[in-house]
């Protein structure tokens, strides 16, 4: 027993004297101070012997913890192919897209080839033991990936691996992720850490080229026309251009604008960006919101006669002109008046033409600009001149072609099994020319319960084209109507207005003679 407790004290004041020297030494040689004094040194010796070099790319950078564009990049690259070779693995489900985007778990490490140089990736992970208190989730444990290679490989590394990590991992990386619709905020909410100038869904519009009814050859011209611009980054870069197109679609109220929009985004996986133009204040704020937008994104303004005067001074002094001599109702005057001093927005016709032309436009990468109408006629030419509006696309009535393919995707329906009931909506929309849109169209081939077959639905049409003919009629026997009475009117003013300047004259003549 004696012994068991002499081993016990022996071993306590030993463990005593230990930690005694232990806080001797730290006092006079603290260990940061130490490591700063050896780290290099040792560093150095290392590097004499170790033949790799090591860079390290973190995952948020800058002051502004932002996450960087670099670390997404490798993390989509290395997701390629590290399910086949990484042993842990990590597998996200990126929202939208129903497939599972494996990458490597935290401390894997899986190699790579390029040009016959091998090359070792880890993804690593930091944890710090700052017990700060951060606004960000997460900001003390931090994420990088860090690539070995030879040191006599360096070259080839740093002037060619890293471009094409770079390159193909974006490509990934628009495959994977989830497509975005966003709309802009009112600049109120612009301020504080998080900033939000646009806010965002899920993009998830079923419109593709397929569901879109109109003309093949148009289609397929629209189609050839994105992929061609989508494929001439080096040909905008030779001729100096930024590498953006803009459209400028026009027609009538549903005849499938904003439907073309969703499915130009769908056959090029692009972002949208809805500018809703009345609530930017200026074109300083249309400037933020632009640089704002991400590459590979279609920035749209729908109805753009409508959302502000952009028709430029020109047309709006000839307009004041007309008014005045117009003689109008001063109310209705005084209303026009307050409904231009109400629109709160000073974003000018130069503001959204260098806003497509300029300098904002050619930050970044490819971006497409589509502009929307109902009235071509109403925009100023110099808005729509060639160059500034590169396409223009009329979105026009349902044509026999559109009507087919929508018949398809409503009902199935085809020509050969129902021969008679698709001459007969051939003869209505081709000899007599009966205008109707593809969204009416399709709303009365859509089927609304189980009993109605594909015959009723094609009947249903031939019968909406014969009321809309008949409509077609009358509206235009009232627009007729409407413009004799107009007319007569003027006239009887005109004629009021002779008789009473004739009296005038005629009494005038009197009191002179008088
Ligand atoms: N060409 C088309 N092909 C297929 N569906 C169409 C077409 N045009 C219209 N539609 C259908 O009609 C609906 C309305 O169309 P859309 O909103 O695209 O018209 P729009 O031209 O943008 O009208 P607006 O000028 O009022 O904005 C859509 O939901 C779509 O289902
Ligand atoms: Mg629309």
């Amino acid at each position: 027993m004696g012994t068991m407790s002499e081993v016990w004290t022996n071993t306590g004041s030993a463990l005593a004297s230990l930690v005694f020297i232990y806080t001797i030494f730290e006092r006079f040689f603290p260990a940061h101070r130490l490591r700063e004094h050896f780290e290099p040194l040792a560093q150095r010796l290392v590097g004499l012997v170790y033949p790799y070099l090591q860079i390290t790319f973190h995952e948020y950078s800058g002051q502004r913890f932002k996450r960087s564009d670099v670390y997404d990049a490798i993390q989509s690259y290395l997701s390629k192919d590290s399910s086949s070779r990484a042993k842990k693995l990590t597998a996200n489900r990126v929202k939208g897209n129903n497939s599972i985007v494996l990458s490597m778990d935290d401390h894997e490490e899986i190699t790579d080839e390029f040009e016959g140089v091998k090359v070792w990736w880890q993804a690593k992970k930091h944890q710090s033991e700052s017990r700060s208190i951060s606004f960000y989730p997460k900001a003390e444990e931090s994420r990088f990936y860090m690539l070995k290679f030879h040191r006599c490989d360096r070259q080839v590394i740093t002037e060619r691996y890293l471009d094409h990590v770079m390159r193909e991992g974006k490509i990934v990386g628009v495959k994977n992720r989830e497509r975005k619709l966003y709309s802009n905020n009112p600049s109120e909410n612009w301020s504080g850490y998080k900033q939000t100038k646009w806010s965002h869904v899920t993009f998830e519009h079923p419109a593709t080229f397929d569901t879109l009814a109109m003309e093949d050859k148009k289609k397929e011209e629209i189609k050839n026309d994105l992929i061609k611009f989508s494929k001439s980054k080096d040909y905008y870069k030779k001729i100096g251009k930024a590498w953006k197109r803009g459209y400028l679609l026009f027609g009538p109220p549903g005849t499938g604008k904003s439907t073309m929009i969703a499915a130009m985004a769908n056959f090029l996986e692009y972002d949208v960006y809805d500018l809703e133009l009345t609530t930017v204040k200026d074109n300083t704020e249309l400037r933020r919101l632009l640089i704002e937008t991400s590459v590979k994104s279609i920035i749209v303004i729908e109805d753009i006669d409508c959302s502000l005067d952009l028709t430029g001074q020109r047309k709006q002094k000839e307009e004041e002109e007309e008014e005045d001599g117009d003689e109008t109702n001063p109310i209705e005057k005084q209303l026009k008046k307050e409904k231009g001093e109400n629109k709160g927005s000073k974003v000018t016709l130069s503001g959204l033409l260098n806003f497509i032309d300029g300098l904002w436009s050619s930050c970044g990468g490819e971006r497409i600009i589509v502009f929307t109408t109902n009235f071509i006629d109403k925009l100023d030419p110099a808005l729509i001149r060639k160059g500034r509006m590169d396409k223009r696309i009329e979105m026009s009535y349902c044509g026999l072609e559109a009507f087919k393919l929508l018949a398809k995707n409503y009902l199935d329906a085809k020509e050969e099994d129902d021969s008679e009931l698709f001459d007969e909506i051939k003869r209505l929309l081709e000899v007599e020319e009966i205008k109707m849109t593809p969204a009416d169209v399709g709303e009365n081939l859509l089927k609304r319960s189980e009993v109605e077959t594909k015959e009723f639905c094609l009947k249903r049409l031939i019968e909406a084209l014969k009321e809309e003919k008949e409509e077609a009629k009358r509206r235009i026997e009232d627009e007729e109507k409407k413009k004799k009475e107009e007319e007569d009117t003027k006239r009887k003013k005109r004629e009021e207005k002779k008789t009473k300047s004739e009296e005038k004259e005629q009494n005038g003549i009197a009191t002179k003679e008088v």
